[in-house]
């Protein structure tokens, strides 16, 4: 599909990830893993906000007190509104130099969702956890890049891939107790030979409960149906889109991070806003992210 994509900030990022968009501040709040930074922007006043971290950032989510819920490398903290540390919630529970948090999200409950990633890909070392009053607990082990999780309209569903595998897994979810089953693949994406196929990155779920995925190295991004059927995809100017989050006033406006670190000059050369943030109007709008609530 040939549908204009913009961008909305060209932030220029190592590795932007996490979008989330805060419908009461009308403001999309994304990461620079990498360059260790929390961004907020406001799309209609171009408002633009920079918080220093003094370690990598790999997700977070807004909670229902104020400030966020971030997994660091160090570990789940609890920050305040302006990024200052209020309390380590858990430490990160893997090698700290080789393993990072990456990607998360909120179940419908407000329950946090985050995984590993392990960097140096040598062992498949790394985790998806829940973390919520209970604490931090291990949902799956044995990952290389834990990405992509979403949770469809009706909360039954749980996507979640492991990037270097090209695989996109849905689980049965019980909203009720937190627990993911029956894991199956939802999506088997081809590993190209000459380049350019793409990995399942950072996902989101629209109300038709449909799946986004943003393709690294694919430069694209895709829309399956809820029964693993690809329906669309649309072409980013960047070779790296990271994650995807639906915002904007009638959550019709899919947000784009993307990364320029590592990327070969030549790409940078051609798609020079790789690191910034693209935006699709959609037809159908996405589900809106839950707030983290400290009591779920
Ligand atoms: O560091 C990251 O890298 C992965 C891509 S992969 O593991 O190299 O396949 C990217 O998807 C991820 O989100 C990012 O944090």
């Amino acid at each position: 599909m040939t549908e204009r994509l913009d961008l909305v900030l060209d932030s220029q990022c190592a590795l932007g990830e996490c979008p989330v968009w805060s419908p009461r501040e009308t403001a999309l709040y994304f990461v620079d893993i990498k360059g260790m930074k929390l961004h907020r922007l406001e799309p209609e006043t171009k408002r633009h906000t920079v918080i220093a971290l003094s370690e990598e950032i790999g997700c977070f989510a807004i909670r229902k007190d104020g400030g966020f819920i971030a997994g660091l490398r160090s570990g789940v903290w609890h920050l305040a509104a302006d990024g200052s540390r209020v309390a380590m919630l858990a430490p990160n529970p893997e090698h700290h130099a080789t393993n990072r948090f990456n990607d998360g999200r909120t179940d419908p409950r407000g329950r946090f969702f985050l995984g590993t990633i392990d960097e140096p890909k040598a062992g498949a070392t790394a985790g998806l956890y829940r973390f919520d009053k209970r604490g931090l607990a291990q949902i799956e082990g044995g990952l290389t890049t834990s990405n992509g999780l979403a949770f469809s309209p009706d909360g039954r569903v749980m996507y979640h891939s492991d990037t270097p595998r090209f695989t996109i897994y849905a689980y049965d979810y019980d909203v009720e107790t937190g627990t993911a089953s029956n894991r199956r693949i939802f999506a088997q994406l081809q590993p190209n030979p000459g380049g350019g196929g793409g990995r399942p990155d950072g996902g989101a779920v629209d109300v038709e409960g449909c799946y986004w995925t943003a393709l690294y190295d694919g430069g694209r991004v895709q829309r399956y149906s809820p029964t693993g059927e690809l329906l669309a995809e649309y072409q980013v100017p960047a070779g790296a889109p990271t994650m995807v989050a639906f915002g904007g006033a009638d959550m019709k406006t899919l947000y784009i991070t993307s990364a320029r670190d590592g990327r070969p000059a030549d790409e940078l050369a051609r798609l020079p806003h790789s690191g910034g943030i693209f935006s699709l109007r959609t037809k159908v709008p996405g589900v809106p992210e839950p707030l983290f609530d400290p009591e779920a």
